[in-house]
């Protein structure tokens, strides 16, 4: 019985933007396929190009990688062409019920567009991602409290705390000080953090690999459709990717599935309606 089955999956559609240095479309797909969505990849450059490119598609997913080479700012570039050609059919996408996933240099880029974390109407850039606190780019797994009241849709059937692969130069929330933390707070758009051992909330490194306030890893919109995160579910499908699968298996911890796995299931069960 495979505990990740989801009816009606075969039914939700999705769509993986591709090209200009991004690199993780083929796990990105996989993992989709694994819980049953039907996936389209698709090069940027030709959904732009096409009006009718995410008609029909219930998830458009941003992926992880190097868009842009990261010039002038990891997702900039990415973000300001999205902007002029097609930020208004991704707002009516998600008006529409759509969902949109943005993983790592996906997250940078919607946060860069104005998607996340989307308090205001239209694409409202209110917080940025830059450079992490110190060491540059980090490779390593880390650690994630999960906020299981939050909207989010994709987060919500996860266990408390979850291990996810992170690898990432530019993965500081910055925004202006004022009462929009609090906003994200209080409407728990903040579905998960980079957590200590004991599985609380840090901001120190290297639980904390950029030094992101409060140790926020991902942020949603208020509808809980628009997610993204700085580390890479995707990376976790099996549980033999995760570092220390041995001993979880003489420990009988061993899960299943990856949970990166569990996190994309999410998404795709919420449209299914499962
Ligand atoms: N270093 C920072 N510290 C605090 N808040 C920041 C910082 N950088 C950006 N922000 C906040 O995030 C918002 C979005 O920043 P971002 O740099 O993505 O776009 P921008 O300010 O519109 O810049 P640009 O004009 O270069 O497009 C800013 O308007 C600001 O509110
Ligand atoms: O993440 C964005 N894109 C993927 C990517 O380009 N990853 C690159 O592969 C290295 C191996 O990672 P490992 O699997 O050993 O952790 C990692 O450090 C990245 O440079
Ligand atoms: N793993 C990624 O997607 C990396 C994102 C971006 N290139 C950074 O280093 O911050």
């Amino acid at each position: 019985m495979n505990a990740l089955k989801i009816d009606g999956a075969a039914d939700v559609r999705a769509l993986v933007l591709t090209g200009y240095g991004l690199n993780c479309e083929a796990e990105t797909c996989a993992a989709l396929q694994t819980v049953g969505a039907r996936v389209t990849a698709r090069h940027v450059a030709d959904a732009i190009a096409d009006v009718d490119a995410l008609a029909g598609f219930q998830l458009v997913v941003f992926i992880g990688g190097f868009s842009f080479g990261d010039h002038i700012a990891s997702g900039r570039v990415f973000a300001n062409r999205l902007r002029f050609k097609m930020g208004e059919r991704l707002l009516r996408h998600v008006d529409d019920g759509g969902l949109v996933l943005g993983i790592c240099n996906g997250f940078q880029t919607i946060v860069k567009l104005g998607l996340l974390p989307g308090l205001e109407p239209g694409l409202s850039p209110r917080v940025s991602l830059v450079m992490n606190d110190r060491l540059g780019y980090w490779d390593a797994w880390v650690r994630l409290a999960v906020d299981r009241v939050s909207p989010c849709v994709f987060t919500r059937a996860l266990p408390p705390v979850i291990e996810l692969p992170s690898r990432h130069g530019e993965g500081k929330l910055v925004f202006e000080e004022g009462p929009l933390r609090q906003v994200l707070e209080d409407r728990h758009l903040i579905p998960v953090r980079y957590a200590d051992e004991a599985g609380a909330a840090t901001e120190r490194w290297p639980d904390n690999p950029d030094g992101s306030p409060g140790g926020i890893a991902g942020l949603c919109d208020p509808s809980g459709r628009v997610f993204g995160l700085m580390p890479h579910p995707e990376a976790y499908l099996y549980p033999e990717n995760h570092p220390h699968w041995i001993a979880q298996r003489e420990a009988g911890t061993l899960p299943e599935h990856g949970l990166g796995l569990h996190l994309l299931a999410g998404g795709v069960r919420a449209i299914a309606g499962g």
